[in-house]
């Protein structure tokens, strides 16, 4: 559906549109919109077929390259769990000592599901002696070193994801967030099946989604990512979802969205959030994606259709579409699978006209 079409759709639930509020001549601060770029780690992490490290490694080089100023690079968790992700301590090792080159910093975030992870983490950035925040020099970019971890909405969910209930997985969460600051290591929350789960349906509380991202900030989050994990949201739950959020007192500064886009919703979800302020939207490049726990899910919205959907709407991101759409043709050529995002195709065709 064009973007035109879904923007009157919204209008039909009496959302004001962004364009009428953003279309000043003026560049106002909160016009960027940050895209936290998951495609090296949540994009990957269901491929069945082993993916090289150099190939990964490449994605993120040419991914440094874009603006993007935050990369979802790896998960540190056991292999027998995701064995896509085997590979991220050498990957994390590279990123660490040499890293991509890039015009800005940029922040290398791993995924921790527990204490073993982040402690992983941290072997390496000491044997390295690299901090959390590195300055770069004339022959080194500058970079930072997050982590990202995880709580669901749902018990089952979160049984199926972590092996534990919710309130096991929030008490797991306290010593991975007091070693992260002791180390300087921004902490990035995620809430998974936000708005659907695969095992209980679409019908997700969304004060629970706001008791768990307030705690989640409580206990030291820098920010937290709201995941559409199933892609069952839509615009009028979505909508619930924020005003639950902000009912809870989260401000939009401490929120990032996820949407995957299993049912085609998640640049209708998208405006929805750009409407209500939020600033922070995660994407994967060509569409990449899928959680191993989550039967059927696609992947992520594709980074290049969201450049282009914020840019549309006079809004900046600082990436560029056309570099971005290059690598989602590539990566989508070295997997062997069909490049996801609409948007990146039809650059590209114009640019070989
Ligand atoms: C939490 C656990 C580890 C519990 O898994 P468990 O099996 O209950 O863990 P355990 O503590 O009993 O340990 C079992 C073995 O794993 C080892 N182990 C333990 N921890 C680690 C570690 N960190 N790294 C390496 N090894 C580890 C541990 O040492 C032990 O080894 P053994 O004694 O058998 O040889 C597991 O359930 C897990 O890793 N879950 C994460 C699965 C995952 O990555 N899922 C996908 C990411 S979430 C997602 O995609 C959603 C998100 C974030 O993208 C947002 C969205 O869209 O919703």
């Amino acid at each position: 559906m064009a973007v035109y079409s879904r923007l009157r759709l919204l209008s039909a639930f009496r959302v004001p549109l962004v364009t009428r509020c953003y279309s000043t001549e003026s560049r106002l601060a909160s016009d960027h919109v940050r895209i936290v770029e998951v495609g090296p780690r949540d994009g990957l992490q269901n491929e069945k077929k082993s993916i090289p490290m150099e190939t990964k490694m490449e994605l993120i080089r040419r991914l440094a390259k874009t603006g993007v100023t935050t990369i979802e690079a790896g998960s540190f968790v056991p292999a027998k769990w995701v064995p896509q992700m085997a590979s991220t301590a050498e990957i994390c090792e590279q990123l660490l000592t040499s890293p991509p080159q890039s015009q800005s910093t940029i922040a290398y975030n791993y995924l921790v599901p527990n204490i073993k992870g982040l402690e992983s983490l941290v072997k390496i950035m000491d044997a390295t002696g690299v901090p959390a925040d590195s300055p770069g020099s004339e022959s080194k970019s500058a970079t930072t070193t997050e982590i990202s971890l995880f709580a669901a909405a749902t018990e089952s969910f979160s049984k199926a994801n972590t092996n534990c209930t919710i309130a096991e997985s929030l008490e797991r969460i306290k010593p991975i967030v007091a070693l992260a600051k002791t180390k300087s290591i921004r902490v990035r929350g995620y809430v998974s099946v936000a708005l659907g789960c695969p095992y209980e349906g679409p019908e997700v509380s969304p004060s629970k989604v706001a008791d768990i991202t307030a705690t989640l900030l409580e206990m030291g989050a820098d920010e937290v990512s709201v995941a559409d994990t199933t892609g069952m949201g839509t615009a009028p739950r979505t909508m619930e979802l924020l005003q639950a959020l902000k009912a809870a007192g989260i401000a939009n500064t401490d929120l990032a969205l996820h949407f995957h886009d299993t049912y085609g919703q998640a640049l209708v979800n998208t405006i929805v959030g750009l409407e209500h302020g939020v600033r922070i939207f995660d994407s994967s490049v060509g569409g990449l994606g899928g959680c191993p726990y989550s039967k059927g899910a696609t992947g992520n919205v594709s980074t290049e259709d969201l450049i282009h959907t914020i840019h549309s709407l006079g809004m900046h991101t600082g990436v560029s579409l056309e570099e971005m759409s290059r690598i989602g043709s590539w990566i989508s050529g070295e997997l062997g699978r069909v490049n996801d995002s609409r948007a990146g195709k039809a650059t590209l065709g114009r640019l070989s006209e």
